[in-house]
């Protein structure tokens, strides 16, 4: 292409790129979304990540083989953490651009207590920043389902005799992925330990919008027992 034309393109272009919807837009978009509607959202995608566990769990080896009434012990004590697990990776997967702040901003105006979006988006971000591949991430999701000591749990040693392995293969794997950074795993087990403060914050929000009247799907009211 010739000199003019190369000039021409450069003029054009800096002015396209110039004239873009500014992020605050989108922010503003997201406030065109009413609170109920917020609401309804995080429902969808509650009800989804619940059914997406149930059909991880039947899917871990010797799960399907336990006590029937301690699967179900086991689901239920363990599905607001799985959830936020799985909600903090893909929410710290790269999402589209400005998707993320999005889906954050309608997080924060969906009607639940600022005293718990401070640690949901606090767990999100240490989640976030230990770049977890997707093999670790799924031995943490199935190491946090076969935790023993639920409520309700009878046989605890049967759930330890399939957690056991879980956590030696993560513990290896980790030392593989990660040589360079030995307390890795640590890192990785202390985010079971955050975990286990959601599950306080997360019965709290339930309640606040129980009083209010906010309609649940069936399937949360039967894992949540609301
Ligand atoms: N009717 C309900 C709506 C949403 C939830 C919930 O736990 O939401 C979770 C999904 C992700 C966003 C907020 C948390 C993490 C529970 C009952």
């Amino acid at each position: 292409i010739t000199k003019e034309q190369e000039a021409l393109m450069k003029l054009i272009v800096e002015a396209y790129n110039k004239h873009q919807i500014p992020q605050d837009v989108t922010k503003q978009l997201v406030r065109f979304y009413s609170t109920e509607e917020n609401f309804l959202l995080l429902t969808e995608i509650a009800t989804s990540q619940v059914q997406v566990l149930v059909e991880f769990t039947k899917n871990i080896p010797g799960f399907l083989s336990l006590d029937h009434e301690d699967q179900i012990a086991l689901l239920k004590g363990s599905a607001v953490e799985a959830m936020f697990l799985r909600s903090a990776q893909v929410f710290s997967r790269k999402m589209p651009k400005g998707h993320t702040e999005v889906l954050e901003e309608r997080i924060r105006k969906s009607g639940i207590s600022e005293e718990f979006i401070t640690p949901l988006f606090n767990f999100y971000k240490s989640v976030g920043e230990l770049h977890m591949v997707l093999e670790e991430q799924a031995l943490l999701t199935a190491i946090t389902i076969l935790t023993p000591d639920r409520p309700y749990v009878k046989d605890q040693q049967a759930v330890e005799r399939l957690q056991e392995p879980m956590v030696n293969l993560l513990k290896k794997l980790c030392v593989l992925q990660h040589p360079q950074e030995p307390q890795y795993f640590a890192r990785l087990l202390g985010r079971l330990t955050e975990l286990r403060t959601l599950n306080h914050y997360h019965a709290e929000m339930l309640t606040s919008w129980r009083v209010n009247d906010h309609k649940f799907t069936p399937l949360l009211c039967e894992i949540w027992d609301v």
